[in-house]
């Protein structure tokens, strides 16, 4: 018999029960034991929607985020937050985001600093890094584990355990002292080998152990780790199934094939010419588990396309074959059925997290019982497929068009950077350690309530319009009285970076409840790009120009550029994603143009997600950022040299890619560098970086406050690495998730630190 089982499911729950108990209790208004209910509740009602399957998987539920669980696990803690006496679960919270709950700060009420915080792979999620030293020492702590899985057997499912392996956890942590993570392995090991042990004794045959860094090129003395580790927990009762997702194995398959484990996960999704090669190598004793339902996207599988290729592989292998989506299912959103105002078309071409699960019923149904025995749901499958490649919606002939034309030109500033520099500088009159934000001010309740009305219908937009200039306002108001140099207008109405775009673009669906988790309590809803995409009409300058009139202060045009719109959507898979990219470029291009002819001085135009839409390889990395930075330059440079154009990014690596970024040509980039102490600064200084920088001073993910001795100290490193002349002052990202009573002392401490640094450094 075929087994089915899953990686993981979305943990949010379909309401966002999850970040909605997390937050009340973070602001003292519920208690621990509420928040774990909640948690409790979330996992059984998930384990019941995946009842069907054969396996289901346990301990893929975090209260924050899954390798902080394993730190926990594994008894790596920071030591600044060792020997707390409080509740486990507090003293997370505290790594996860320096604090917890007030009422569980107990001596320590300014909180800690919180752990950094990262991208997982090329996903919109967020892990916290572990922290090493060369002197860290681990401890199981099983607790939580043990405890789920006895939960889960309570509710009657078949368990399986689900955890980070060794090397993906040590490739994916930091050393603060620049020691090797791999001398850690040793250690390490000891403490999996007791992990296998509980899990043994807990009654489980099988445990997931997600080693997902094998999809990416791993130097000898990593590839030996897999060999030593694997080697080492091969004695264990527990059948281990490796699991490697997001991409082929490439150079790393022999690897996989030979390590003693029972069973390894593919994913067949995105490495479907692998199979035959791996089902040759891999022992006959091994299961082999195909990630035949792609986890990454929205759209339904093609079954029948599916079945045409699994039913061979199925009668070769037999009941060593296990499906599965090809990775958790954390990175779509749980139920399309909540969905009721989705065009009905094009809901007909989609399927998220629940109905991956009834995909993989069916066909696991098929392999079974034959085609015949579920031709009602292929019937209706084939339809839809059929009905998403021949829509008219799909194309659009004259955006196609325009595509065709682009040339080089169109990416091409009038002048070099030191001109513009000039012209902008006349203009402007900007000070030394100019001061700006980076776009959002806090999204208050009233802004998301007059919002959640205005769609409801409750409010007209006359009234919602009046609720978010009100807001505008309030923020043109407090930035005057903090003294910044270039403002912004805070985007309160906008929902999200890249949904606000997505939703004014022909070519793009939105959903109602589709939220994916990004990090902690934080949710994002991506647009779904279906189509050829195209702006009706302006987007952003009308809000744009209503903050301009009211201050003589330069207002910053705030856009997202076209890869972030990319990156954070949902994407087609029947054209490249460079010729959407470059259609979403036009757009912005048009809306660029438009801003300046309002009269907006300097544009921003934000590109967080550059750098995480890098190809997990790097020898794909040239021909993304080739087209990558191509669709930046078309959407930015078509202004003339007085205009500014601002760029940002937040959560880069920038070493890898510094040589793009500067082709971007922005004439200011604003990154985030304050959790890493200005590290990020280094790529940089080494590049010689020619445009100006403003590295981010104030952690916006911790509600931590930033002193001004604080700032000017980060300040002063980055000057020793960065001419002080082309220094900006900023946070490292938007304060849409702070609240204003944290922004006002931060932003004053930020100013004031501007203040003391234009008297104290040397800048021309
Ligand atoms: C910069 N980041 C972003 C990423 N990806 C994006 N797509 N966008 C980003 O900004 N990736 C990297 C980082 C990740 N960081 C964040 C930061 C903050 C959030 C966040 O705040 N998310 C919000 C949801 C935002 C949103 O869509 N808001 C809507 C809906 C608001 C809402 O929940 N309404 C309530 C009703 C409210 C009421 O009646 O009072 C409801 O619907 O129930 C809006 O403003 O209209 C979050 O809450 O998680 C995400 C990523
Ligand atoms: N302008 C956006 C960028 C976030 S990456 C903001 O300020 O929220
Ligand atoms: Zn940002």
């Amino acid at each position: 018999m075929i087994t089915s089982h899953n990686l993981g499911f979305p943990r949010i729950g379909a309401e966002r029960e999850l970040k909605f108990a997390q937050e009340t209790y973070w602001k003292g208004q519920s208690s621990l034991a509420d928040l774990k209910a909640v948690g409790a509740e979330l996992r059984r009602q998930n384990w019941q929607t995946q009842a069907s399957l054969d396996l289901v998987p346990v301990g893929d539920f975090a209260f924050y985020d899954q390798m902080l669980d394993m730190s926990f696990t594994l008894g790596n803690l920071p030591e600044r937050v060792r020997g707390y006496e409080g509740d486990l679960l507090d003293n997370y919270f505290r790594v996860a985001r320096g604090r917890s709950a007030p009422q569980a700060m107990g001596s320590n009420p300014e909180g800690v600093a919180a752990g950094e915080m990262t991208k997982w792979f090329d996903t919109n999620y967020h892990y916290i890094v572990p922290e090493f030293t060369a002197g860290s020492e681990f401890k199981l702590d099983a607790a939580r584990l043990v405890d789920q899985i006895r939960e889960a057997k309570a509710v009657g499912v078949n368990v399986k355990p689900v955890i980070v392996g060794p090397v993906t956890y040590l490739a994916l942590g930091k050393a603060k002292d620049d020691s090797d993570n791999l001398a850690l392995l040793p250690k390490l090991l000891t403490v999996y080998q007791q992990l296998l042990e509980t899990v043994a004794n807990e009654g489980c045959e099988w445990i997931q152990v997600d080693e997902s860094i094998l999809v990416t090129e791993l130097e000898s003395a990593w590839q030996k780790a897999f060999e030593t580790a694997y080697q080492a927990l091969s004695t264990s009762k527990v059948k281990i199934l490796l699991t490697t997702y997001f991409g082929p194995l490439l150079a790393n398959l022999p690897l996989v094939a030979a390590l003693p484990v029972a069973g390894v996960h593919l994913d067949a999704a995105n490495a479907r010419e692998e199979v035959a090669t791996l089902i040759q190598k891999l022992p006959a004793d091994r299961v082999l588990s195909l990630g035949v339902i792609n986890g990454r996207n929205i759209w339904k599988t093609d079954l029948n396309g599916l079945l045409d290729w699994l039913e061979p592989i199925a009668k070769q292998l037999g009941d060593r074959l296990w499906i599965a989506p090809s990775c958790s299912l954390l990175h779509v959103p749980v139920d399309l059925d909540s969905e009721k105002k989705l065009d009905g078309e094009i809901k007909s071409w989609l399927a998220f997290a629940k109905q991956k699960l009834e995909e993989l019923r069916v066909v696991k149904q098929a392999l079974a019982g034959g085609r015949g025995s579920v031709e009602a749901e292929l019937k209706a499958n084939q339809a839809a497929i059929a009905s998403r490649r021949q829509s008219l919606r799909v194309n659009n002939p004259a955006v196609k068009a325009a595509v065709a034309k682009i040339d080089a030109k169109l990416g091409e500033r009038k002048s070099e950077f030191p001109k513009r520099a000039e012209k902008q500088a006349a203009i402007l009159k900007l000070p030394k350690f100019p001061t700006t934000t980076i776009g959002s001010f806090p999204q208050t309740a009233d802004i998301r309530r007059a919002r959640n009305q205005f769609k409801a219908g409750k409010i007209d937009e006359t009234s919602y319009t009046a609720a978010m200039e009100n807001e505008i306002a309030r923020c043109v108001r407090e930035q005057e009285a903090l003294g910044l140099d270039v403002f912004v207008h805070g985007e309160a109405e906008r929902n999200d970076m890249v949904e606000y775009f997505g939703e004014q673009l022909d070519g793009y669906a939105f959903s109602e409840f589709g939220w994916v988790q990004s990090y902690g309590s934080r949710c994002v809803k991506p647009p779904i790009l279906f189509g050829d995409i195209s702006r009706p009409k302006p987007m952003t300058v009308r809000w744009i120009k209503y903050a301009q009139s009211l201050t003589k202060k330069p207002m910053k045009g705030m856009l997202t550029g076209p890869v972030t719109i990319l990156n954070w959507s949902f994407v087609r898979d029947d054209q490249p994603r460079s010729v959407s990219c470059k259609q979403i470029a036009l757009a912005i291009r048009d809306e660029v143009l438009d801003l300046e002819k309002a009269g907006v001085q300097v544009i921003q135009i934000d590109e967080a997600a550059l750098r995480e839409g890098l190809p997990l390889r790097r020898f794909q990395w040239k021909e993304y950022l080739d087209w990558a930075v191509e669709s930046f330059r078309i959407a930015a440079n078509g202004v003339s040299d007085s205009t500014q154009i601002h760029t940002h990014m937040c959560y880069s690596e920038f070493n890898d890619i510094i040589e793009a970024i500067a082709q971007m040509d922005a004439d200011a980039i604003t990154i985030e560098t304050s959790r890493s102490d200005m590290e990020l600064l280094e790529a940089f200084e080494t590049f010689k970086y020619p445009n100006d920088i403003g590295p981010g001073v104030y952690d916006i993910h911790s509600p931590n406050i930033p002193t001004e001795k604080h700032i000017v100290g980060l300040m002063q490193k980055a000057a020793e690495r960065i001419p002080a002349e082309r220094l900006w002052v900023n946070p490292d990202c938007g304060l849409k998730t702070r609240q204003w009573e944290e922004v006002i002392p931060a932003l004053t401490n930020m100013v004031a630190a501007a203040k003391t640094l234009r008297v104290t450094t040397n800048a021309q």
